[in-house]
């Protein structure tokens, strides 16, 4: 039985969630599609390709503000507006179209600053030799680009990370130190962050369209921005891109060999990095989208039921209440046996065409809905997909083309939400070399 009342506490619960992850939900065997349990806060958990759905209708699930279940945003790290994704309704679709518009309007430029700094931060990692701190910098990377495309000027990368890092808090009366200690260092940057923003070429632009748009107060509008481009865009391609790296050390040479050769043939065939050779970077896309089947950067989706309704499945019939939180576990989802073959396996060429990979793909949630489907404003669906794709698949093949590197340590997975999909250790290079010479001949911008 899936969905019996639990009645450990949240406590409990969140130490569980904590230690265990998705693994406290079910065991890897078994084929329990919705369990009643405590991760912190009772939760309706949501485990397979058919109950997953229920967590995407907006009829019958509310966001609720500021809250992704036990865990939470500090909204004085928000100025007290609500990120798009936590809104519903009205409000969520203000937003969320104000988001897209700001996106689109840099879609010309964001290919351009992307090889510009793809360039510049590989050329400084190659100085360095050695990066300890792999992952901040792939952050870097990532928050130049993004910030450049959006807003004409970067942001300090620091002051971002540093803004992320104290973002989040946890729903407990267990104190967390560390947790205060970098919410605290987050709202004294907070401050300098907007400053650059405002003093941005693209700020009176931003302004203006949060008022075609009818956000009312301009700082929500600008506040949105900032979090769509370092919660929503930067973090979460970040971590794909450093878990595509770890992965790498899991697959045998000949793999790592023909994804090298299949990528720099399709680079210097277009002559570059453009839409036509990283459309035909088959093997690179299926291993990426392998990774974000596997090791997606957010595995839980929440939401608060806004009515009573009954979840149907082949075995039982499980009764929701109005109030109740649902857990949609994409990791679960993502690892459906209807869906996917040995699922539990890596395997890199599982999304290729002849794999019937364009099938497979649909069953791709990791978005927050159908990879295949377009996000619209009636949906939480993530819509920034084009861009975290051309900026993943771009990073990546000038990385697989042009550079070689050495981790400091075989990566493990146990599957640890906090990191992200990230493998539990953090990530490091104990050496890294890129030949700029040749990368620049071929992609220089
Ligand atoms: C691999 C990379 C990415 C993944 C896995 C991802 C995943 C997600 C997920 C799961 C959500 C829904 C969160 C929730 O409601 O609980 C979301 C929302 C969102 N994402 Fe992404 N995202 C990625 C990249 C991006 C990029 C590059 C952008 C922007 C350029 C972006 C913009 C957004 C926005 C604006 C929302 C809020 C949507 C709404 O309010 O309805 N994302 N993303």
């Amino acid at each position: 039985m899936g969905a019996g009342a639990s009645k450990i506490s949240n406590t409990k619960g969140l130490v569980q969630q904590v230690k265990a992850g998705p693994h406290k939900l079910k065991h890897r065997l078994d084929d329990t599609a919705v369990v009643r349990t405590n991760v912190g806060v009772p939760v309706v958990a949501l485990l397979t390709q058919e109950t997953i759905q229920h967590i995407f209708n907006t009829d019958l699930v509310d966001k609720e503000k500021y809250y992704l279940g036990y865990a939470g945003v500090r909204d004085q790290l928000m100025r007290g507006h609500c990120p798009s994704m936590f809104t519903n309704g009205q409000e969520h679709r203000r937003k969320k179209a104000f988001l897209i518009d700001v996106l689109q309007r840099c879609q010309e430029t964001l290919p351009s600053v992307l090889l510009d700094k793809i360039l510049v931060h590989f050329e400084e990692w190659s100085r360095l030799k050695v990066l300890p701190d792999f992952e901040d910098r792939v952050f870097f990377l990532f928050s130049d680009a993004m910030t450049e495309a959006v807003l004409g000027k970067k942001v300090d990368g620091r002051l971002a990370l540093t803004w992320l890092k104290g973002l989040m808090k946890i729903r407990t009366w267990i104190p967390m130190p560390t947790r205060a200690r970098r919410g605290s260092l987050a709202s004294k940057v907070l401050p300098d962050l907007l400053k650059t923003i405002e003093e941005s070429p693209k700020y009176e632009e931003l302004r203006r369209l949060c008022r075609v748009h009818g956000i009312e107060e301009e700082e929500d509008g600008i506040i949105n921005v900032m979090f769509t481009i370092i919660f929503n865009a930067v973090a979460a391609i970040a971590s794909a891109v450093v878990t595509f790296t770890a992965r790498l050390y899991t697959v045998t040479e000949s793999e790592k060999k023909n994804l090298r050769k299949t990528t720099l043939l399709a680079l210097k065939k277009h002559g570059g990095i453009t839409e036509e050779s990283l459309g035909e970077m088959k093997l690179l896309e299926s291993f990426l989208l392998e990774v974000l089947r596997l090791h997606p950067p957010v595995f839980d989706f929440f939401g608060v039921a806004k009515q009573d309704f009954v979840i149907s499945t082949r075995k039982e019939k499980v009764e929701v209440r109005r109030g109740e939180q649902l857990l949609g576990s994409c990791f679960w989802a993502q690892r459906d046996v209807s869906a996917f073959v040995c699922p539990g396996l890596f395997r890199s060429n599982r999304f290729l065409d002849e794999e019937g990979g364009v099938d497979k793909k649909r069953h791709l949630i990791f978005p927050h809905g159908s990879l295949t489907e377009p996000a619209d404003l009636d949906s939480h669906q993530c819509p920034g997909q084009d861009i975290a794709f051309f900026y993943m698949k771009a990073t990546l093949a000038v990385l697989l083309s042009y550079c070689s590197w050495e981790l400091k340590a075989i990566p493990v997975w146990s599957d640890k939400a906090a990191r992200v999909g990230k493998p539990d250790d953090l990530v490091s290079l104990t050496w890294f070399e890129f030949d700029s010479d040749k990368a620049r001949s071929v992609v220089g911008s």
